[in-house]
């Protein structure tokens, strides 16, 4: 069974307009005026037991206004979704048994009383036996270090003890799957990397299915395989990361450095029957090769390494996940045709403030003196 399915949801929000000054207002008394804003476009995708899925897009996209349709919050406009075979709107109470949620902005826990006091509240409102919900306690308790936390009031934690205290009332009925809507935000990385952890091990252990929203990548990058990207409303993307990271970045990037300067037209000799390969010099010492996918980087290197002097160190650069996205938040396309438009970028480009640039050799040539490009 699918955990998710969703099928041409669509949301509209109806927006009261407010005329300026006193005699706008003392219309808009007798008559109201209202726009229609459509937040999330007739999206359709599904998700299978067991995975974690990312859902990201810039602020705006609709990712709150999607999970809050699944989770039963917000009733959709049309189009269809079932959630562990459910449609939440309809079937509140059976449903939320089986779901977990979290907004990272928003507290499920009550405010002034003991941490141990909202997880019992929430024992009842989920009508879970006692001798369950101990043993769970437990184990959630130990893995997430809350041990000394549960006798305080949750007014006096701080962001990452209240974050970690979420993540167990969320889970204290055992729900099959978890939404997360923004878990890490304001978090230092270590309470960060903690609560990765512990969410790649519940997914593997219990198979709970996760739907993530964040806006930092590096939480899609730890935890997600398949990542779903929305742009006004619409899904611009739905796949894996690692497609996604070789359709839109051209190559890859080696840096050398060497103990003495470089001749960028010896390294352009050495290189020159590879298709593709450009070089670029970024400091007296340093200069970065940038490869196309189709050329093996042991192939380049070992020409690099055979013919050039005095190499004191090699740096073979990761692909920049932030750098891709804000690309194809920039285009609002996530197509290949949108990537191959920008065939001109290179990570070298970028690196290098475009040295060649989309502009072509006349923006390299004005910059010529301070750093010089060198295409194979
Ligand atoms: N209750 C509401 N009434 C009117 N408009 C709303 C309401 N909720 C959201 N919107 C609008 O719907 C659009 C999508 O909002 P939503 O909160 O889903 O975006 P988001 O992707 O979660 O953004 P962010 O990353 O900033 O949280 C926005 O234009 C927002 O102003």
């Amino acid at each position: 069974m699918l955990a998710i399915d969703v099928k041409d949801l669509r949301k509209q929000f109806s927006v009261q307009k407010n005329r300026e000054g006193l005699g706008g207002a003392l219309k808009d008394l007798f008559k109201r005026e209202y726009n229609e804003i459509t937040a999330v476009k007739d999206i359709s995708f599904s998700i299978p037991q067991g995975e974690i899925c990312g859902y990201i897009g810039e602020n705006g996209a609709g990712k709150s206004t999607t999970i809050k349709m699944l989770t039963g919050i917000l009733v959709p406009t049309s189009g269809h979704i079932q959630v562990n075979g459910f449609v939440p709107f309809k079937e509140r109470e059976k449903f939320v048994n089986g779901i977990g949620v979290v907004f990272g902005q928003r507290s499920q826990l009550w405010w002034d009383i003991g941490v141990i006091e909202s997880f019992q509240l929430l024992r009842k409102v989920y009508r879970v036996p006692e001798a369950e919900f101990k043993q769970r306690l437990n184990e959630l308790v130990e893995r997430l270090q809350l041990g000394e936390l549960l006798n305080r009031p949750v007014r006096k934690l701080s962001l990452g003890q209240r974050m970690r205290c979420e993540l167990v009332a969320s889970l204290l009925h055992n729900p099959s799957i978890l939404f997360l809507d923004e878990p890490t935000i304001g978090l230092d990385i270590v309470v960060k990397t903690e609560i990765r952890d512990f969410l790649k091990k519940i997914n593997r252990e219990q198979g709970t299915t996760i739907l993530l929203t964040t806006h930092d990548l590096q939480d899609i990058e730890a935890l997600c395989t398949r990542v779903i990207m929305l742009d006004d409303g619409r899904i611009i993307y739905d796949g894996g990361l690692d497609e996604l990271k070789s359709r839109w970045s051209k190559g890859r990037e080696i840096q050398f450095q060497f103990g003495e300067q470089p001749d960028v037209h010896t390294l352009k000799k050495l290189t020159e029957d590879l298709q593709g390969v450009s070089w670029s010099v970024a400091s007296d010492l340093t200069a970065t090769m940038f490869l196309p996918h189709e050329i093996n980087v042991s192939d380049a290197l070992s020409r690099v390494v055979g013919g050039a002097a005095d190499i004191r160190d090699i740096k073979i650069m990761e692909t920049n996940t932030d750098e891709i996205v804000r690309e194809i938040y920039k285009s609002g396309s996530a197509s290949q045709e949108a990537a191959d438009k920008l065939s001109s970028y290179t990570p070298a480009d970028k690196s290098q403030e475009s040295i060649e640039g989309k502009d072509g050799q006349a923006a390299a040539d004005a910059k010529a003196g301070e750093k010089e490009p060198v295409q194979s």
